[in-house]
């Protein structure tokens, strides 16, 4: 199946989840596109996508909000997932829903959420972001579990696999 990832990351972190997801659709035999969202013209060339965000100040980042409002109709009509990455620290905090991933899985219909812990690097933040982040009291460091991000693909793989035997 042809499958598009896109997902909205500053820093890299999430992008990086991101690209752990690709690998494991790739090794199932799908062909994976990873595409920024603000790139994204048109869902429609693709069978399924995952989307996935950092939130920052408890929104998901602009970009992936964009796509889904410019997209929504194309989104409703395929398989899709929504990955979110933020809480920081041991255990990861803030343990909220953004309001934005509630909207996002609505909008969407995706088939699964999931949240993953991310990575707070304090020197690659500029002034604003440092500031930002000195409110939350969050924790720096790289709190990801790229082993719990392959597994929740392998499970997104085993479903795309459940949809082309039905196909
Ligand atoms: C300015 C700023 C604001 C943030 N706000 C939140 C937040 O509200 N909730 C949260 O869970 N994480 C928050 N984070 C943590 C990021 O979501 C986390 O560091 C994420 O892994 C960054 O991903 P990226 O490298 O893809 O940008 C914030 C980080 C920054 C830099």
């Amino acid at each position: 199946m042809r499958v598009l990832v896109t997902v909205a990351s500053r820093h890299g972190a999430t992008r990086e989840m991101g690209s752990e997801v690709a690998e494991q659709l790739r090794a199932a035999g799908h062909d994976v596109d990873e595409v920024e969202p603000d790139d994204v013209e048109h869902v429609d060339p693709y069978d399924a996508v995952v989307m996935g965000s950092a939130v920052y100040v408890g929104r998901l980042g602009l970009g992936l909000r964009d796509l889904v409002d410019r997209q929504a109709g194309q989104l409703r009509q395929r398989p899709s997932w929504l990955f979110w990455s933020g809480p920081v620290g041991d255990p990861p905090m803030p343990a909220t829903v953004p309001d934005d991933v509630t909207d996002i899985a609505r909008t969407t219909g995706v088939r699964d959420v999931a949240v993953f812990a991310g990575r707070l690097d304090r020197d690659g933040l500029n002034i604003s972001e440092r500031a930002l982040v000195a409110l939350t009291r969050a924790d720096a460091g790289d709190f990801r579990d790229l082993d719990a991000v392959r597994a929740w693909a392998q499970g997104i793989a085993r479903a795309l696999r459940s949809l082309q035997r039905e196909g």
